[in-house]
Protein backbone atom coordinates (compact mmCIF):
# COMPACT_ATOMS: atom_id res chain seq x y z
CA UNK A 1 0.00 0.00 0.00
CA UNK A 2 1.29 3.12 -0.87
CA UNK A 3 0.51 6.76 -0.35
CA UNK A 4 0.19 9.40 -3.11
CA UNK A 5 4.12 10.45 -2.93
CA UNK A 6 5.20 7.00 -2.93
CA UNK A 7 3.31 6.15 -6.02
CA UNK A 8 4.58 8.99 -7.55
CA UNK A 9 8.27 7.65 -6.79
CA UNK A 10 7.07 3.82 -7.67
CA UNK A 11 6.31 5.05 -11.05
CA UNK A 12 8.92 7.71 -11.35
CA UNK A 13 11.90 4.53 -10.64
CA UNK A 14 9.90 2.34 -13.07
CA UNK A 15 10.04 5.07 -15.84
CA UNK A 16 13.50 5.29 -14.90
CA UNK A 17 14.26 1.91 -15.95
CA UNK A 18 12.97 2.84 -19.27
CA UNK A 19 9.41 2.05 -18.92
CA UNK A 20 7.47 4.28 -21.07
CA UNK A 21 4.31 6.27 -19.33
CA UNK A 22 2.35 5.05 -21.64
CA UNK A 23 2.69 1.47 -21.15
CA UNK A 24 1.69 1.94 -17.52
CA UNK A 25 -1.85 4.25 -18.71
CA UNK A 26 -2.21 1.72 -21.42
CA UNK A 27 -2.44 -1.15 -18.57
CA UNK A 28 -4.20 0.83 -16.16
CA UNK A 29 -7.26 1.63 -19.04
CA UNK A 30 -7.07 -2.08 -20.69
CA UNK A 31 -7.18 -3.51 -16.88
CA UNK A 32 -10.07 -1.46 -15.49
CA UNK A 33 -12.00 -2.10 -19.15
CA UNK A 34 -12.00 -5.86 -18.12
CA UNK A 35 -13.75 -5.29 -14.74
CA UNK A 36 -16.29 -2.45 -16.17
CA UNK A 37 -16.96 -5.00 -19.44
CA UNK A 38 -17.99 -7.58 -16.79
CA UNK A 39 -20.35 -4.93 -15.37
CA UNK A 40 -21.78 -3.87 -17.84
CA UNK A 41 -23.09 -6.93 -19.06
CA UNK A 42 -23.40 -5.49 -22.72
CA UNK A 43 -25.33 -2.20 -21.61
CA UNK A 44 -24.31 1.31 -22.45
CA UNK A 45 -21.16 2.92 -20.84
CA UNK A 46 -20.47 6.44 -20.11
CA UNK A 47 -17.08 7.73 -18.74
CA UNK A 48 -16.30 10.80 -17.26
CA UNK A 49 -13.06 11.82 -18.02
CA UNK A 50 -11.00 14.38 -16.07
CA UNK A 51 -7.87 16.70 -17.49
CA UNK A 52 -5.12 14.47 -16.21
CA UNK A 53 -4.37 10.73 -16.22
CA UNK A 54 -7.05 9.63 -14.23
CA UNK A 55 -9.00 11.37 -17.02
CA UNK A 56 -6.11 9.45 -19.32
CA UNK A 57 -7.10 6.54 -18.03
CA UNK A 58 -10.70 6.96 -18.46
CA UNK A 59 -9.94 7.31 -22.15
CA UNK A 60 -8.25 4.14 -22.29
CA UNK A 61 -10.81 2.33 -20.71
CA UNK A 62 -13.33 3.90 -22.99
CA UNK A 63 -11.71 3.12 -26.34
CA UNK A 64 -11.38 -0.59 -25.35
CA UNK A 65 -14.80 -0.89 -24.00
CA UNK A 66 -16.00 0.31 -27.47
CA UNK A 67 -13.47 -2.08 -29.59
CA UNK A 68 -14.91 -4.77 -27.47
CA UNK A 69 -18.48 -3.52 -28.82
CA UNK A 70 -19.95 -1.56 -26.04
CA UNK A 71 -21.81 1.32 -26.47
CA UNK A 72 -19.84 3.95 -24.50
CA UNK A 73 -19.72 7.71 -24.09
CA UNK A 74 -16.76 10.51 -22.82
CA UNK A 75 -17.79 12.96 -20.68
CA UNK A 76 -15.33 15.65 -20.69
CA UNK A 77 -15.94 18.96 -18.57
CA UNK A 78 -12.24 20.19 -18.69
CA UNK A 79 -10.28 18.86 -22.00
CA UNK A 80 -7.08 16.95 -21.09
CA UNK A 81 -3.44 18.94 -19.87
CA UNK A 82 -0.92 16.70 -20.22
CA UNK A 83 0.44 14.96 -23.96
CA UNK A 84 -0.25 11.56 -22.20
CA UNK A 85 -3.86 12.34 -21.46
CA UNK A 86 -3.76 13.66 -25.21
CA UNK A 87 -2.60 10.48 -26.57
CA UNK A 88 -4.99 8.80 -24.53
CA UNK A 89 -7.92 11.13 -25.70
CA UNK A 90 -7.04 10.79 -29.20
CA UNK A 91 -7.17 6.72 -29.14
CA UNK A 92 -11.13 6.97 -28.15
CA UNK A 93 -12.87 7.68 -31.54
CA UNK A 94 -16.61 7.82 -29.97
CA UNK A 95 -18.72 10.62 -29.29
CA UNK A 96 -17.37 13.05 -26.49
CA UNK A 97 -19.57 15.73 -24.62
CA UNK A 98 -19.23 18.48 -22.46
CA UNK A 99 -21.78 17.72 -19.93
CA UNK A 100 -24.02 15.05 -19.03
CA UNK A 101 -27.44 15.92 -19.81
CA UNK A 102 -29.91 13.34 -20.58
CA UNK A 103 -27.17 10.35 -20.52
CA UNK A 104 -28.53 7.00 -19.29
CA UNK A 105 -26.96 3.61 -19.21
CA UNK A 106 -25.47 1.10 -17.18
CA UNK A 107 -22.16 1.36 -16.01
CA UNK A 108 -20.74 4.97 -14.95
CA UNK A 109 -17.26 5.02 -14.85
CA UNK A 110 -15.74 7.74 -12.81
CA UNK A 111 -11.83 8.65 -14.27
CA UNK A 112 -12.49 12.35 -13.14
CA UNK A 113 -9.76 12.98 -10.29
CA UNK A 114 -7.47 10.46 -9.17
CA UNK A 115 -3.88 10.62 -6.95
CA UNK A 116 -3.91 14.13 -8.47
CA UNK A 117 -6.79 15.74 -6.97
CA UNK A 118 -5.65 19.51 -5.18
CA UNK A 119 -8.11 21.10 -3.60
CA UNK A 120 -12.03 20.29 -3.46
CA UNK A 121 -14.57 19.54 -6.50
CA UNK A 122 -16.23 22.61 -7.57
CA UNK A 123 -19.94 22.46 -7.29
CA UNK A 124 -20.76 21.73 -10.86
CA UNK A 125 -18.10 18.54 -10.88
CA UNK A 126 -19.77 17.03 -7.60
CA UNK A 127 -23.21 17.64 -9.40
CA UNK A 128 -22.04 16.54 -12.79
CA UNK A 129 -20.97 12.94 -10.30
CA UNK A 130 -23.96 12.78 -8.50
CA UNK A 131 -25.97 13.35 -11.88
CA UNK A 132 -24.32 10.55 -13.97
CA UNK A 133 -24.32 8.08 -10.73
CA UNK A 134 -28.04 8.47 -10.32
CA UNK A 135 -28.78 8.21 -14.46
CA UNK A 136 -26.62 5.03 -14.11
CA UNK A 137 -27.62 1.19 -13.02
CA UNK A 138 -23.70 1.33 -11.26
CA UNK A 139 -20.50 3.05 -10.59
CA UNK A 140 -17.18 1.82 -10.81
CA UNK A 141 -14.44 4.30 -9.64
CA UNK A 142 -11.04 4.69 -11.29
CA UNK A 143 -7.99 4.77 -8.88
CA UNK A 144 -10.02 6.25 -6.24
CA UNK A 145 -13.58 8.26 -6.55
CA UNK A 146 -12.56 11.44 -7.12
CA UNK A 147 -13.07 13.97 -4.44
CA UNK A 148 -11.36 11.19 -2.21
CA UNK A 149 -7.77 12.30 -0.41
CA UNK A 150 -5.84 9.05 -1.29
CA UNK A 151 -3.64 9.11 1.79
CA UNK A 152 -6.63 9.70 4.30
CA UNK A 153 -9.80 8.74 2.77
CA UNK A 154 -10.99 11.68 3.65
CA UNK A 155 -13.16 13.78 1.55
CA UNK A 156 -11.46 16.87 0.48
CA UNK A 157 -13.23 20.09 1.47
CA UNK A 158 -16.51 17.63 1.95
CA UNK A 159 -17.99 15.35 4.11
CA UNK A 160 -17.86 11.36 3.77
CA UNK A 161 -21.97 11.78 1.89
CA UNK A 162 -20.62 13.99 -0.74
CA UNK A 163 -19.31 10.81 -2.43
CA UNK A 164 -21.81 8.78 -3.90
CA UNK A 165 -21.92 5.03 -3.31
CA UNK A 166 -19.85 2.81 -5.95
CA UNK A 167 -20.12 -0.53 -6.78
CA UNK A 168 -16.30 -1.00 -7.33
CA UNK A 169 -13.16 1.08 -6.99
CA UNK A 170 -10.05 0.15 -8.90
CA UNK A 171 -6.70 0.36 -7.28
CA UNK A 172 -3.86 0.76 -9.99
CA UNK A 173 -0.68 0.08 -8.86
CA UNK A 174 -0.97 -0.49 -5.53
CA UNK A 175 -3.72 -0.01 -2.52
CA UNK A 176 -3.70 3.57 -1.04
CA UNK A 177 -4.86 4.30 2.50
CA UNK A 178 -8.25 4.94 1.26
CA UNK A 179 -9.37 2.36 -0.16
CA UNK A 180 -9.36 0.65 3.23
CA UNK A 181 -9.64 3.88 5.74
CA UNK A 182 -11.66 6.95 6.51
CA UNK A 183 -15.04 8.16 5.07
CA UNK A 184 -14.10 6.87 2.16
CA UNK A 185 -14.38 3.42 3.25
CA UNK A 186 -18.35 3.65 2.88
CA UNK A 187 -18.05 4.61 -0.85
CA UNK A 188 -15.86 2.43 -2.24
CA UNK A 189 -17.45 -0.65 -2.36
CA UNK A 190 -15.96 -3.77 -3.58
CA UNK A 191 -12.09 -2.91 -3.99
CA UNK A 192 -9.66 -4.29 -6.45
CA UNK A 193 -6.24 -4.09 -7.57
CA UNK A 194 -5.00 -3.88 -10.93
CA UNK A 195 -1.92 -4.84 -12.28
CA UNK A 196 0.08 -2.13 -13.97
CA UNK A 197 3.65 -3.74 -13.39
CA UNK A 198 4.55 -1.65 -10.27
CA UNK A 199 6.55 -3.98 -8.46
CA UNK A 200 4.94 -5.34 -4.79
CA UNK A 201 7.91 -4.28 -2.49
CA UNK A 202 8.06 -5.13 1.40
CA UNK A 203 6.93 -1.72 2.07
CA UNK A 204 5.60 -0.48 5.92
CA UNK A 205 1.69 -0.17 4.75
CA UNK A 206 0.52 -2.93 3.60
CA UNK A 207 -3.18 -4.73 3.33
CA UNK A 208 -3.61 -7.97 5.89
CA UNK A 209 -4.79 -10.88 4.15
CA UNK A 210 -5.74 -14.28 6.31
CA UNK A 211 -2.88 -16.77 6.63
CA UNK A 212 -3.37 -20.13 7.87
CA UNK A 213 -3.90 -20.17 11.01
CA UNK A 214 -0.97 -23.41 12.33
CA UNK A 215 -2.87 -26.38 13.77
CA UNK A 216 -0.91 -27.86 16.98
CA UNK A 217 2.14 -29.49 16.02
CA UNK A 218 2.31 -33.74 16.86
CA UNK A 219 3.39 -33.29 19.99
CA UNK A 220 1.40 -30.18 21.46
CA UNK A 221 0.37 -30.40 24.60
CA UNK A 222 -2.09 -27.87 26.67
CA UNK A 223 0.78 -25.97 27.58
CA UNK A 224 2.74 -25.63 24.09
CA UNK A 225 -0.81 -24.85 22.76
CA UNK A 226 -0.66 -21.67 24.97
CA UNK A 227 -2.31 -20.95 28.59
CA UNK A 228 -4.14 -18.09 28.13
CA UNK A 229 -4.76 -16.12 31.61
CA UNK A 230 -7.91 -13.59 31.64
CA UNK A 231 -8.14 -11.70 34.35
CA UNK A 232 -11.87 -11.16 35.31
CA UNK A 233 -12.96 -7.82 37.14
CA UNK A 234 -16.18 -6.69 38.58
CA UNK A 235 -18.27 -7.17 35.79
CA UNK A 236 -17.79 -10.70 35.22
CA UNK A 237 -19.35 -11.42 32.24
CA UNK A 238 -17.23 -9.56 29.81
CA UNK A 239 -13.96 -11.71 30.38
CA UNK A 240 -15.80 -14.51 30.60
CA UNK A 241 -16.65 -14.11 27.30
CA UNK A 242 -13.17 -13.16 26.01
CA UNK A 243 -12.48 -16.65 27.89
CA UNK A 244 -14.36 -18.43 25.73
CA UNK A 245 -13.49 -16.88 22.54
CA UNK A 246 -10.12 -17.40 23.31
CA UNK A 247 -10.58 -20.76 24.07
CA UNK A 248 -12.21 -21.33 20.30
CA UNK A 249 -9.85 -19.59 18.78
CA UNK A 250 -7.37 -22.33 19.64
CA UNK A 251 -5.57 -21.46 23.10
CA UNK A 252 -4.80 -25.41 25.12
CA UNK A 253 -5.77 -23.79 28.06
CA UNK A 254 -7.80 -20.86 29.42
CA UNK A 255 -7.84 -19.63 33.22
CA UNK A 256 -10.40 -17.22 34.19
CA UNK A 257 -8.91 -15.14 37.24
CA UNK A 258 -11.41 -14.16 38.80
CA UNK A 259 -12.62 -12.86 41.96
CA UNK A 260 -16.26 -13.07 40.93
CA UNK A 261 -19.07 -15.77 40.08
CA UNK A 262 -20.88 -16.16 36.80
CA UNK A 263 -24.12 -18.05 36.64
CA UNK A 264 -22.86 -18.26 32.38
CA UNK A 265 -19.51 -20.47 33.75
CA UNK A 266 -19.14 -23.16 31.49
CA UNK A 267 -17.24 -26.21 32.63
CA UNK A 268 -14.04 -26.49 31.14
CA UNK A 269 -12.98 -22.85 31.99
CA UNK A 270 -10.58 -23.29 35.15
CA UNK A 271 -11.20 -20.09 37.73
CA UNK A 272 -8.89 -19.53 39.99
CA UNK A 273 -9.17 -16.78 42.72
CA UNK A 274 -6.15 -17.16 44.26
CA UNK A 275 -4.38 -13.60 44.68
CA UNK A 276 -3.46 -12.17 41.17
CA UNK A 277 0.41 -11.74 41.57
CA UNK A 278 0.30 -15.43 42.52
CA UNK A 279 -1.52 -16.85 39.58
CA UNK A 280 0.31 -14.31 37.52
CA UNK A 281 3.70 -15.93 39.00
CA UNK A 282 3.34 -19.03 36.84
CA UNK A 283 5.66 -19.47 34.25
CA UNK A 284 3.84 -21.23 31.88
CA UNK A 285 1.37 -18.55 31.03
CA UNK A 286 1.16 -17.64 27.68
CA UNK A 287 -0.33 -14.39 27.41
CA UNK A 288 -3.02 -12.68 29.86
CA UNK A 289 -5.59 -10.37 29.16
CA UNK A 290 -6.82 -7.71 30.95
CA UNK A 291 -9.43 -5.31 30.90
CA UNK A 292 -13.22 -6.53 29.75
CA UNK A 293 -15.13 -5.75 32.50
CA UNK A 294 -12.56 -4.89 34.91
CA UNK A 295 -13.82 -1.76 36.51
CA UNK A 296 -11.76 1.79 36.86
CA UNK A 297 -11.15 1.74 40.65
CA UNK A 298 -8.37 1.42 42.46
CA UNK A 299 -8.45 -2.18 42.92
CA UNK A 300 -8.58 -2.30 38.87
CA UNK A 301 -5.19 -0.68 38.77
CA UNK A 302 -3.49 -2.55 41.05
CA UNK A 303 -5.00 -5.19 39.06
CA UNK A 304 -3.51 -3.85 35.50
CA UNK A 305 -0.25 -2.84 37.36
CA UNK A 306 0.17 -6.44 38.44
CA UNK A 307 -0.42 -7.81 34.96
CA UNK A 308 2.24 -5.03 33.19
CA UNK A 309 4.90 -6.40 35.99
CA UNK A 310 4.22 -10.55 35.57
CA UNK A 311 6.19 -9.80 32.63
CA UNK A 312 3.87 -12.29 30.33
CA UNK A 313 2.44 -11.33 27.01
CA UNK A 314 -0.53 -8.69 27.63
CA UNK A 315 -3.07 -7.47 25.87
CA UNK A 316 -4.85 -4.66 27.02
CA UNK A 317 -8.49 -3.70 26.15
CA UNK A 318 -11.30 -1.65 27.58
CA UNK A 319 -10.85 -0.76 30.97
CA UNK A 320 -7.28 -1.29 31.07
CA UNK A 321 -6.98 0.90 28.21
CA UNK A 322 -9.10 3.44 30.56
CA UNK A 323 -6.50 3.25 33.17
CA UNK A 324 -3.30 2.97 31.54
CA UNK A 325 -0.48 5.25 31.90
CA UNK A 326 2.93 5.81 30.48
CA UNK A 327 4.02 4.92 34.35
CA UNK A 328 2.40 1.80 34.26
CA UNK A 329 3.92 0.50 31.59
CA UNK A 330 7.12 1.38 32.74
CA UNK A 331 7.57 -1.66 34.42
CA UNK A 332 10.43 -3.48 33.17
CA UNK A 333 8.94 -6.06 30.53
CA UNK A 334 10.35 -7.18 27.36
CA UNK A 335 6.86 -9.14 26.56
CA UNK A 336 4.90 -8.00 23.66
CA UNK A 337 1.83 -6.08 24.33
CA UNK A 338 -1.25 -5.44 21.90
CA UNK A 339 -3.63 -2.49 22.97
CA UNK A 340 -6.71 -2.68 21.16
CA UNK A 341 -8.26 0.71 21.44
CA UNK A 342 -11.31 1.93 19.72
CA UNK A 343 -12.06 5.23 19.13
CA UNK A 344 -12.79 6.80 21.68
CA UNK A 345 -10.20 4.59 23.66
CA UNK A 346 -7.57 5.41 21.18
CA UNK A 347 -8.00 8.86 21.77
CA UNK A 348 -7.47 8.83 25.99
CA UNK A 349 -4.58 7.20 24.82
CA UNK A 350 -3.05 9.32 22.68
CA UNK A 351 -3.73 12.23 25.54
CA UNK A 352 -2.40 10.11 28.09
CA UNK A 353 1.10 9.30 25.95
CA UNK A 354 1.09 13.21 24.91
CA UNK A 355 0.90 11.83 21.49
CA UNK A 356 -0.99 13.24 18.51
CA UNK A 357 -1.66 12.90 14.52
CA UNK A 358 -4.01 13.94 11.72
CA UNK A 359 -5.51 10.72 10.92
CA UNK A 360 -6.07 7.51 12.58
CA UNK A 361 -2.97 5.50 11.19
CA UNK A 362 -0.94 8.62 12.45
CA UNK A 363 -2.37 8.32 15.67
CA UNK A 364 -1.66 4.65 16.15
CA UNK A 365 1.59 5.26 14.51
CA UNK A 366 2.68 7.87 17.60
CA UNK A 367 0.89 5.43 20.29
CA UNK A 368 2.73 2.30 19.15
CA UNK A 369 6.15 4.63 19.05
CA UNK A 370 5.08 6.33 22.20
CA UNK A 371 4.44 2.97 24.54
CA UNK A 372 6.37 0.42 22.39
CA UNK A 373 2.82 -1.54 22.43
CA UNK A 374 1.47 -2.66 18.97
CA UNK A 375 -1.76 -0.74 18.76
CA UNK A 376 -4.77 -2.28 17.27
CA UNK A 377 -7.10 0.37 16.01
CA UNK A 378 -10.83 -1.04 16.12
CA UNK A 379 -13.56 0.51 14.17
CA UNK A 380 -15.08 -0.26 10.52
CA UNK A 381 -11.76 0.61 9.10
CA UNK A 382 -9.53 -1.56 11.70
CA UNK A 383 -5.71 -0.93 11.06
CA UNK A 384 -2.93 -2.32 12.88
CA UNK A 385 0.66 0.37 14.00
CA UNK A 386 3.38 -1.17 15.54
CA UNK A 387 6.89 0.70 15.52
CA UNK A 388 6.77 1.82 11.70
CA UNK A 389 4.79 -1.06 10.14
CA UNK A 390 0.92 -0.25 9.99
CA UNK A 391 -1.63 -3.27 8.17
CA UNK A 392 -4.83 -2.42 7.19
CA UNK A 393 -7.87 -4.94 6.89
CA UNK A 394 -10.62 -5.82 4.13
CA UNK A 395 -13.59 -4.11 5.97
CA UNK A 396 -15.70 -6.62 8.10
CA UNK A 397 -19.11 -7.56 8.78
CA UNK A 398 -21.08 -4.27 9.69
CA UNK A 399 -23.47 -6.77 12.64
CA UNK A 400 -19.59 -6.54 14.29
CA UNK A 401 -20.73 -3.27 16.04
CA UNK A 402 -22.62 -4.96 18.72
CA UNK A 403 -22.04 -4.69 22.29
CA UNK A 404 -19.12 -7.49 23.44
CA UNK A 405 -17.72 -7.58 20.36
CA UNK A 406 -14.31 -5.84 21.41
CA UNK A 407 -14.12 -8.48 24.79
CA UNK A 408 -14.59 -11.54 21.98
CA UNK A 409 -11.50 -9.66 19.85
CA UNK A 410 -9.31 -9.15 22.82
CA UNK A 411 -10.01 -12.96 23.78
CA UNK A 412 -9.19 -14.05 20.30
CA UNK A 413 -5.94 -11.89 20.08
CA UNK A 414 -5.15 -13.56 23.58
CA UNK A 415 -4.91 -17.31 22.21
CA UNK A 416 -3.28 -16.04 19.40
CA UNK A 417 -0.54 -14.45 21.55
CA UNK A 418 -0.54 -17.45 23.67
CA UNK A 419 0.27 -18.99 20.17
CA UNK A 420 2.48 -17.18 18.63
CA UNK A 421 4.11 -15.13 20.92
CA UNK A 422 4.51 -12.23 18.12
CA UNK A 423 1.98 -9.03 18.69
CA UNK A 424 1.26 -8.56 15.20
CA UNK A 425 0.97 -11.64 13.76
CA UNK A 426 -1.52 -12.60 16.64
CA UNK A 427 -3.28 -9.49 15.59
CA UNK A 428 -3.95 -9.88 12.17
CA UNK A 429 -4.90 -13.46 12.97
CA UNK A 430 -7.39 -12.48 15.36
CA UNK A 431 -9.10 -9.44 13.30
CA UNK A 432 -9.31 -12.10 10.28
CA UNK A 433 -10.93 -14.69 12.93
CA UNK A 434 -13.23 -12.54 14.54
CA UNK A 435 -14.20 -10.99 10.48
CA UNK A 436 -14.62 -14.83 9.64
CA UNK A 437 -17.10 -15.35 13.14
CA UNK A 438 -18.85 -12.80 11.95
CA UNK A 439 -19.60 -14.28 8.95
CA UNK A 440 -20.32 -17.60 10.60
CA UNK A 441 -22.32 -15.99 13.06
CA UNK A 442 -24.53 -13.54 9.93
CA UNK A 443 -27.01 -11.01 10.81
CA UNK A 444 -28.13 -9.59 14.22
CA UNK A 445 -25.81 -11.86 16.56
CA UNK A 446 -25.12 -11.57 20.34
CA UNK A 447 -21.49 -11.32 21.29
CA UNK A 448 -21.92 -14.72 23.13
CA UNK A 449 -23.15 -15.73 19.49
CA UNK A 450 -20.03 -14.36 18.22
CA UNK A 451 -18.04 -16.16 20.82
CA UNK A 452 -19.70 -19.44 19.38
CA UNK A 453 -18.75 -18.30 15.90
CA UNK A 454 -15.02 -18.09 16.22
CA UNK A 455 -15.45 -22.55 16.38
CA UNK A 456 -15.93 -22.57 12.58
CA UNK A 457 -13.77 -19.46 11.94
CA UNK A 458 -10.58 -21.31 13.08
CA UNK A 459 -11.51 -24.63 11.37
CA UNK A 460 -11.73 -22.35 8.04
CA UNK A 461 -8.43 -20.59 8.80
CA UNK A 462 -6.40 -24.18 9.33
N1 LIG B 1 1.73 8.51 -14.20
C1 LIG B 1 1.12 7.63 -14.96
O1 LIG B 1 1.45 7.44 -16.11
C2 LIG B 1 0.01 6.87 -14.44
C3 LIG B 1 -1.06 7.48 -13.81
N2 LIG B 1 -2.10 6.78 -13.40
C4 LIG B 1 -3.36 7.47 -13.19
O2 LIG B 1 -3.15 8.83 -13.08
C5 LIG B 1 -3.73 9.34 -11.93
C6 LIG B 1 -2.95 10.50 -11.46
O3 LIG B 1 -2.86 11.38 -12.54
P1 LIG B 1 -2.53 12.91 -12.37
O4 LIG B 1 -1.31 13.07 -11.59
O5 LIG B 1 -2.56 13.51 -13.72
O6 LIG B 1 -3.71 13.44 -11.49
P2 LIG B 1 -5.30 13.39 -11.69
O7 LIG B 1 -5.69 12.92 -13.02
O8 LIG B 1 -5.83 12.68 -10.52
O9 LIG B 1 -5.69 14.92 -11.53
C7 LIG B 1 -4.82 15.95 -11.85
C8 LIG B 1 -5.45 16.95 -12.75
O10 LIG B 1 -6.66 17.42 -12.20
C9 LIG B 1 -6.56 18.82 -11.89
N3 LIG B 1 -7.28 18.98 -10.64
C10 LIG B 1 -6.93 18.47 -9.43
N4 LIG B 1 -7.92 18.71 -8.52
C11 LIG B 1 -8.89 19.39 -9.20
C12 LIG B 1 -10.14 19.93 -8.82
N5 LIG B 1 -10.61 19.80 -7.60
N6 LIG B 1 -10.87 20.54 -9.75
C13 LIG B 1 -10.43 20.67 -11.03
N7 LIG B 1 -9.25 20.19 -11.44
C14 LIG B 1 -8.49 19.56 -10.54
C15 LIG B 1 -5.09 19.11 -11.86
O11 LIG B 1 -4.85 20.47 -12.16
C16 LIG B 1 -4.59 18.16 -12.93
O12 LIG B 1 -4.84 18.69 -14.24
C17 LIG B 1 -3.81 8.19 -10.99
O13 LIG B 1 -4.81 8.33 -10.03
C18 LIG B 1 -4.10 7.05 -11.94
O14 LIG B 1 -5.47 7.00 -12.24
C19 LIG B 1 -2.05 5.34 -13.31
O15 LIG B 1 -3.04 4.80 -14.03
C20 LIG B 1 -0.77 4.72 -13.75
C21 LIG B 1 0.02 5.45 -14.65
N1 LIG C 1 -19.20 -0.90 11.36
C1 LIG C 1 -18.32 -1.87 11.64
N2 LIG C 1 -17.83 -2.66 10.67
C2 LIG C 1 -16.96 -3.64 10.96
N3 LIG C 1 -16.51 -3.91 12.20
C3 LIG C 1 -16.94 -3.15 13.21
C4 LIG C 1 -17.85 -2.09 12.99
N4 LIG C 1 -18.11 -1.50 14.18
C5 LIG C 1 -17.39 -2.16 15.10
N5 LIG C 1 -16.68 -3.17 14.53
C6 LIG C 1 -15.77 -4.10 15.22
O1 LIG C 1 -16.43 -4.60 16.38
C7 LIG C 1 -15.58 -4.58 17.52
C8 LIG C 1 -16.17 -3.62 18.55
O2 LIG C 1 -15.30 -3.51 19.62
P1 LIG C 1 -15.57 -2.49 20.82
O3 LIG C 1 -15.82 -1.13 20.27
O4 LIG C 1 -14.46 -2.68 21.79
O5 LIG C 1 -16.94 -3.03 21.41
P2 LIG C 1 -17.30 -3.54 22.88
O6 LIG C 1 -16.56 -2.64 23.83
O7 LIG C 1 -18.76 -3.39 23.00
O8 LIG C 1 -16.85 -4.95 22.97
C9 LIG C 1 -14.22 -4.17 16.98
O9 LIG C 1 -13.48 -5.31 16.62
C10 LIG C 1 -14.55 -3.36 15.75
O10 LIG C 1 -13.50 -3.36 14.81
K1 LIG D 1 -11.56 8.70 -10.09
Amino acid sequence: MLTTDQMRAAEAALFDTGVEEWALMSQAGHGAAQWIARLAAGGPVTVLCGPGHNGGDGYVAAAALKARGLTVRVVAPISPQTDLARHAASTFEGEVLSDGEGLKGTVFVDAMFGIGLSRPLSHEHRALIRDLHASHERAVALDVPSGVDCDTGDVVGGEGDDVPHYALTLAFGAWKPAHFSGPALATIGAARLVDIGVPDRDGEMRLSLPERIAPPAFDAHKYTRGLVAVVGGAMAGASLMASRAAALAGAGYVKWLSEHDHPGHPPDLVKDNAPLADMLGDERIGAVLIGPGLGRDDTARERLEAAVRSGHPLVLDADALVLLTPEILAAETDAPILLTPHEGELSRLCDAFDVAGDTKRERALALSQASGCAVLAKGADTLLASGADVRFFPPASRWLSVAGSGDVLAGICTARLAATGDAMQAACEAVHLHGRAARHAGAGFTATMLAEAVHPALEDML
